[in-house]
């Protein structure tokens, strides 16, 4: 297994790198989850990308719409605008992507959003909508960090392994992510998040539970396209 301790640890001693610490082992796991490896170095089979991206369509709606909601919870014009435009970025940036491999799989872009969300989608992304609704900013941020974080540290990871070739399947989705302006978003993430939150304990507990919560559901995201997974049982 990958040691992240000295790779993606936060600022030290600080509130991310509390959290981060924390779920380290659940993070250490998705560097050699099947999925994520077979991504990386291109042998993942079509149907699983496939899969995966049309869901991961449908995930990203939802996180716009969660980027939005962290504008309405901030009293700040920096947060509120910075939030706005991760919601537009969210939506445009990530999805030309999609939409780029939408065309490669012969699909509609009204195909890819009518694709019902498989459960563990459906699950994470009830996940995010239940902290938006019932949550403060801190706990809204501390809710999609796990998301930034993860896959800006996946990307570099897979670069770090060697350019990918002009050839490999999955090379577009590697640069997007390897991308240093992904990384921004998960450091701008971090940096507010250590500035605005108070520091006691109880606050700690419950963003410390939020970011667990989301980073298994990242690990679940990867074995989700990994198995296919459908819900049960099926409607006969
Ligand atoms: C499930 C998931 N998590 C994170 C990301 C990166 N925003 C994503 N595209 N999909």
């Amino acid at each position: 297994m990958l040691d992240l301790s000295k790779r993606v640890g936060a600022e030290p001693g600080t509130l991310c790198d509390r959290l981060f610490q924390n779920s380290r082992s659940i993070w250490e796991r998705q560097f050699d989850h099947p999925f994520v490896e077979a991504l990386g170095n291109g042998s993942l089979p079509r149907e699983n990308f496939e899969f995966y991206i049309l869901q991961d369509a449908r995930f990203l709606e939802q996180l716009t719409k969660i980027f939005a909601a962290g504008a309405i919870a901030s009293d700040e014009p920096a947060v509120m605008e910075k939030m706005c435009q991760l919601a537009l970025d969210t939506i445009r940036v990530e999805r030309e992507l999609h939409e780029t491999f939408a065309r490669e799989f012969g699909l509609t872009i009204a195909q890819m959003e009518a694709t019902p969300l498989a459960p563990t989608n459906y699950a994470y992304t009830r996940h995010l909508l239940s902290v938006v609704n019932n949550g403060t900013l801190p706990e809204i941020i501390t809710a999609t960090l796990p998301c930034a974080w993860i896959y800006a540290e996946i990307g570099k990871h897979f670069v770090s392994l060697g350019d990918p070739p002009a050839d490999h399947p999955y090379r577009n989705w590697i640069q997007t992510y390897a991308d240093p302006s992904f990384e921004e978003v998960g450091t701008w993430l971090r940096t507010t998040l250590n500035r605005i939150t108070p520091e006691d304990e109880k606050t700690f507990r419950r963003l410390d539970e939020i970011f667990t919560i989301s980073s298994r559901y990242e690990w679940m995201f990867w074995e989700m396209a990994w198995t296919l997974e459908a819900w049960k049982p099926q409607i006969s």
